[in-house]
């Protein structure tokens, strides 16, 4: 910043005075003062206390935006960015801004919109913020309707900042944000079962569907009942139950649809036998001949035909990709306390800062414990899989390891209620995928710690990033 001026009408920032020279001038002097000029120009209301939000589309003035902001002592800073039709521009926005602000602000949310217009974003959601930023339109004879169609819709303060004319260069390193813009999809993008069912057909691949279970008598035959809709509609062959020798109903509810039912032990004995969610799926492989294996939770109260058409729609409609997880929204009843929590608690207690920490390119999963996945038998059947809890987290570093990240993706599938565990039974759990993902490394650079905390939210294909920065400071008396 120390090398640029930057021209302004009254710009105080919440530091105080910054160094300025300032400028009162009409837009046409501004003109004639950009040409000469190629530091960075603030076109600006003034400064005013409060929230303030960026609305930035990507390049070299959207970039000294972030600059401005960080100068006048901005921690916090929300983007918000109308999705682009074109893919290529959103590479722009997500190198010249997405992996910038993370570097200049403690925490960052980038939230994508789909609004017809740059008016009707401010008009949604400008009323929450006292401030707004832009990146100045290339072209300068826009720089003034964008300013007037703005003011028109908003009270606050409206700043607009021209940066210095450089070369854009596209950031590798957004690699996490880009897969997760190409490769999260929404259930509903594969609803059309003929579509589907066409899809399939050139894929000429077998699908079975594994359900693995272990007492779950109250909801195993509605995830049945909606599998075998979903193989009626001939988008899957094969519905097997799994189970895990309850001790319920759950083998007569299942019989009584008329599918195949394994005890996991009994399956293939002279292998011997484990407890385990990860035995009943390493065994679920015996007993099918399906290219294509895929897995549904058995304890999900709020099943669809969504979770089986979504979890095999990006497989069938993208043949380079060899597997997908669900994700999904997460409330909890908690039986014990009966008070509505967050669910995936294991996910972001441990999972998600673990990604983070050890493997950030996988940051961009939203629910990377989901039980919901569907992978290649060829690739399955290249993996260690643990027995235990552990299996979500194997396959999931195992699936890019053996074909890479792009060969894998993520579909949002809805809301999941399910039963779930106390926080004992969730400790448990949690050993046990720490136990695996233990003896799985080591990963990264042994002793450096990641400073970001990236989480994805996603619901009807509304996107938000939120990374936070979180710097390790260690204190000592020698
Ligand atoms: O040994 C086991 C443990 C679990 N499960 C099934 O795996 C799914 C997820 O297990 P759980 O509900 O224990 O995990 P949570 O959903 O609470 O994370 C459910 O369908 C269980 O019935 C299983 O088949 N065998
Ligand atoms: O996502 C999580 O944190 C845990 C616990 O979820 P809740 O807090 O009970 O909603 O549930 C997942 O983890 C298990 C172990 O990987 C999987 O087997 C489950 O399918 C998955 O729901």
């Amino acid at each position: 910043m120390s090398n640029t001026k930057i021209y302004n009408w009254p710009f105080v920032s919440s530091m105080g005075e910054t160094e300025v020279d300032f400028f009162t001038e009409s837009f046409e002097d501004l003109q004639e003062r950009s040409m000469k000029n190629d530091g960075i120009m603030v076109i600006t209301d003034g400064w005013k206390d409060g929230e303030v939000a960026a609305i930035l589309r990507g390049g070299v003035n959207a970039r000294a935006v972030l600059d401005v902001l960080a100068a006048t002592g901005v921690k916090h800073l929300k983007i918000f960015h109308l999705e682009e039709r074109i893919r290529e521009m959103e590479e722009v926005f997500l190198s010249s801004v997405v992996v910038p602000a993370n570097a200049l602000f403690d925490s960052v949310s980038v939230r994508w919109r789909r609004d017809a217009s740059v008016a009707d974003l401010v008009k949604a959601i400008g009323p929450e913020y006292r401030m707004l930023f832009f990146g100045a339109p290339l072209v300068f004879s826009e720089l003034q309707p964008l300013y007037q169609t703005v003011k028109e819709h908003y009270s606050g303060s409206v700043t607009v900042v021209r940066g210095p004319h450089v070369e854009m260069e596209l950031d590798e390193s957004d690699e996490i944000y880009r897969w997760v813009r190409q490769r999260t999809y929404d259930a509903g993008d594969f609803s059309l079962p003929a579509v589907l069912r066409s899809y399939k057909k050139r894929l000429d691949k077998k699908v079975a569907v594994l359900l693995p279970s272990l007492n779950e008598e109250r909801t195993v035959g509605n995830v049945i009942k909606t599998a075998l809709e979903v193989q009626k509609a001939g988008l899957i062959d094969e519905v097997i139950l799994i189970d895990s020798a309850s001790i319920d109903s759950t083998v007569d509810i299942a019989r009584s649809y008329g599918i195949p039912v394994f005890i996991h032990q009994e399956i293939r004995p002279e292998l011997g036998s484990f407890r385990g969610k990860g035995e009943a799926m390493f065994k679920s492989a015996f007993v099918t001949d399906a290219d294509i294996l895929a897995w549904v939770d058995t304890d999900i109260e709020s099943i669809t035909p969504r979770f089986f058409y979504g979890l095999l729609g990006p497989l069938f409609t993208h043949p380079v990709i060899r597997f997908s997880k669900g994700y999904y929204a997460r409330p909890v009843n908690v039986e014990s306390s009966g008070i509505e929590l967050g669910g995936g608690r294991v996910t972001e207690i441990l999972a998600r800062p673990w990604i983070n920490t050890f493997m950030p390119q996988l940051s961009g999963y939203i629910q990377p414990l989901a039980g919901t996945a569907a992978i290649y038998r060829d690739d399955f059947q290249k993996m260690r899989i643990p027995v235990n809890y552990g299996v979500e987290m194997a396959m999931l570093l195992q699936a890019v390891e053996l074909a890479g990240l792009w060969t894998t993706c993520q579909v949002n599938l809805g809301t999941v209620v399910h039963r779930s565990k106390d926080v004992i039974g969730l400790s448990e759990m949690a050993f046990q995928i720490l136990q695996v993902l233990a003896e799985m490394g080591p990963y990264g650079d042994a002793g450096q710690s990641c400073d970001t905390l990236r989480r994805v939210y996603s619901a009807q294909r509304q996107f938000e990033i939120r990374s936070q920065r979180f710097k390790v400071t260690w204190r000592g008396y020698q």
